[in-house]
């Protein structure tokens, strides 16, 4: 009598593609992940979200398609969570459901190089594919020394696909002086233009335009590699050469990067609600200059609806949402030299 064929080992997916979506504070990178899990139908996305600050309001801005696809983590991945990172791209690749690509939303203080090298130089070079780095920039405020960020300036000599996003907020001669200067910068870049992060699926997704060219030799390691890649490796020997990559990137670079351009975040959440007239004052009169990034949730007195908070580029919005549950006052702001004792008495002293 024939043997039953064994059950097939839970092998990682190889080869998996990867995108990486990064670019500074406010760009609209939130806007282009929701954009992608909205509209691509075709394919199954797992998304990896990052934040810069103490408080996830990135995933619950993302419109999820399925619960489980959105994994978070706190702090910056170029820096301080390497390792968070590659555990939960393994986790996502043991996966019992066939996901068909990745895509990994940086913060916007991140410089994308770690990043990068992490999946070139550890054992997920064998199991993933980087696809494309895509960088979105703000047309209506990016300048050259763009808030003297060394991370800005890496988002755009590391991306492979450039979004000049916000086009409304820019005229036409800026669009073009932009333009003019990335391809000072980056000879040959590929550079879309969009408005709200609306750019064509096909020219981003499955692009196969990272080449790799640009990054500097990877240095050797002797990280043990991970049981899932010996898996792997176990089904097909002639991956064992690669055994010997590091796990990591520089993080020297890494760690320092943050320090160098200054950014710190600031949070404040409560269970009571803001005074409206209050809270405006605060923005109008007493928000340092210092501060270009802000997002949250507000609750006013004497209101129902949950408004979420945005500030980027020097101006802000307020949209009228609904509470998935309880009320709640959270809010973020980044910026630099911030006094953040100081700057959550003063939203105390808006509470109700
Ligand atoms: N006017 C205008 N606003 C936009 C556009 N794209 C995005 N926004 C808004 O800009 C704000 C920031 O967008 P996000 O997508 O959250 O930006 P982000 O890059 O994820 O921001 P961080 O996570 O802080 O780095 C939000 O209020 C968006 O609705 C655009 O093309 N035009």
């Amino acid at each position: 009598m024939p043997l039953a064929p064994a059950a097939p080992l839970a092998v990682p997916k190889r080869g998996m593609p990867v995108t990486i979506i990064t670019g500074f504070l406010g760009s609209g990178k939130t806007t282009l992940l929701n954009h992608i899990l909205q509209n691509q139908h075709r394919q199954k996305v797992a998304v990896l979200v990052n934040e810069f600050g103490d408080i996830d309001i990135d995933s619950q801005l993302l419109i999820s398609v399925e619960e489980d696809m959105v994994q978070l983590s706190n702090g910056c991945i170029c820096c301080t969570i390497n390792e968070t990172l590659v555990q939960s791209v393994y986790e996502i690749l043991e996966r019992s459901d066939n996901i068909d690509h990745l895509v990994i939303e940086t913060t916007g203080v991140a410089d994308p190089l770690p990043i990068i090298l992490t999946f070139l130089g550890t054992d997920l070079r064998d199991l993933t594919r980087l696809d494309a780095v895509i960088t979105l920039v703000d047309s209506g405020s990016f300048t050259a020394d763009h808030f003297h960020s060394s991370a800005a300036m890496n988002q755009i000599l590391y991306g492979d696909i450039i979004v000049l996003n916000k086009t409304d907020l820019a005229s036409a001669s800026q669009v073009q002086a932009l333009k003019t200067w990335i391809m000072n910068q980056k000879a040959g870049a590929r550079i879309l233009e969009a408005c709200n992060s609306q750019v064509p699926l096909g020219f981003i997704l499955e692009t196969n335009c990272f080449t790799g060219r640009d990054y500097p030799a990877l240095p050797a390691s002797d990280h043990p590699p991970h049981p899932a890649s010996d898996l792997a490796h176990g089904e097909d020997p002639s991956h064992q050469e690669h055994h010997s990559h590091p796990a990591h990137p520089s993080h020297d670079h890494a760690a320092s990067h943050l320090e160098q351009d200054g950014f710190m975040s600031v949070s404040f959440e409560s269970d009571r609600p803001f005074q409206l007239e209050k809270f405006q004052d605060f923005l109008t009169e007493t928000l340092p200059v210092d501060v270009f990034r802000a997002k949250g949730f507000l609750w006013f007195q004497n209101n129902v609806p949950r408004y979420i908070f945005q500030l980027s580029g020097g101006r802000y919005t307020l949209n009228v949402d609904t509470w998935p549950k309880a009320p709640k006052t959270q809010l973020v702001l980044i910026g630099r030299n911030l006094k953040p004792g100081e700057l959550q008495a003063q939203l105390a002293a808006c509470l109700a």
